[in-house]
């Protein structure tokens, strides 16, 4: 058994329409699994099942072995770190209170090491000159890296983040990626990563899990995904957004670097790959 299992996991807000319909998915530990997919293919819906966000309707959720079914919530949660676009800090508390707040919340105010989060603000690339800063201080790059910060601070296996980077601009976004991928290799937690951005879930996960209509339409490495995509919807759906991002991270031999991506050439190494 996997790290974290989904086992049949069926989720219905209402009536018959199955939002997740019979997901199986076996993740180990240490492993960075992107979730992508088309907007509303239920991908924050999967992952909030995890941390009982959301009731699943049926199959099973197993986190290291128990069921989460099983797990007191808020036990449960303050075990898995969570981030989310818009990360929400506590604007009349500062940087350093912020990252310390859960902690604190679980009485544990007393065993806070004093220097968790001058270490934590270091690893997410911000100075500890930050921690007495407050949050409208802080650009909005800045901000999810506190989120990052605040979601390591209990040292949870698990990481959930819904969407982090979305509403960053373009050079920040890459700068949190290349941090989040860094941060992953060093303390080498297990990160279920939902986005809708085709670049980003290849470039950061070790395994992609691509979601339709509720149900896995392939799963695998960037390789697998790109080059041996198992349906004309995966082909289209990555594209040629899929061969760059796979260039940008040298998956492919030089030759590769070598191809002026237009469609037909596209076309031609499907081709040549089947
Ligand atoms: N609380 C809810 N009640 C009813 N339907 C919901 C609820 N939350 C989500 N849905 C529906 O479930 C489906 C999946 O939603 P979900 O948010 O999981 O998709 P998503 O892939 O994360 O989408 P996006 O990329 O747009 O954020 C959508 O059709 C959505 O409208």
């Amino acid at each position: 058994m996997g790290f974290i299992e989904f086992n049949h996991v069926v989720k219905s807000y209402s009536g018959d329409v199955k939002v997740i319909d019979d997901i199986t998915l076996s993740i180990e530990r240490g492993e960075f699994v992107t979730i992508v997919g088309p907007s509303g293919c239920g991908k924050t819906t999967l992952l909030k099942m995890v941390n009982k966000l959301i009731p699943i309707s049926q199959g099973n959720i197993y986190i290291d072995g128990k069921d989460v079914i099983d797990w007191e919530t808020i036990s449960l949660r303050r075990s898995i770190g969570y981030v989310i676009q818009h990360i929400g800090l506590l604007p009349h508390l500062n940087i350093e209170d912020n990252i310390n707040y859960v902690p604190s919340i679980s009485k544990r105010k007393s065993g806070i090491d004093k220097n968790r989060a001058k270490e934590l603000i270091e690893l997410v690339g911000l100075s500890d000159d930050y921690l007495s800063r407050y949050p409208r201080q802080l650009s909005g790059g800045q901000m999810q890296r506190i989120g990052v910060a605040r979601a390591l601070t209990a040292d949870p296996e698990i990481i959930l983040m819904d969407e982090p980077f979305g509403a960053v601009d373009e050079i920040a976004r890459t700068q949190l990626q290349h941090e989040i991928k860094e941060i992953h290799k060093k303390l080498k937690k297990t990160i279920l990563f939902v986005t809708h951005d085709i670049q980003e879930a290849l470039k950061l996960g070790t395994k992609i899990v691509l979601l339709k209509n509720g149900k896995i339409e392939q799963i695998g490495t960037q390789e697998e995904l790109v080059f041996k995509p198992k349906s004309e919807y995966v082909k289209a759906f990555f594209g040629l957004k899929g061969f760059q991002a796979s260039l940008n991270e040298n998956v492919m031999h030089n030759v590769y670097n070598r191809i002026l991506l237009k469609q037909e050439t596209l076309d031609g190494i499907y081709r040549k790959l089947e």
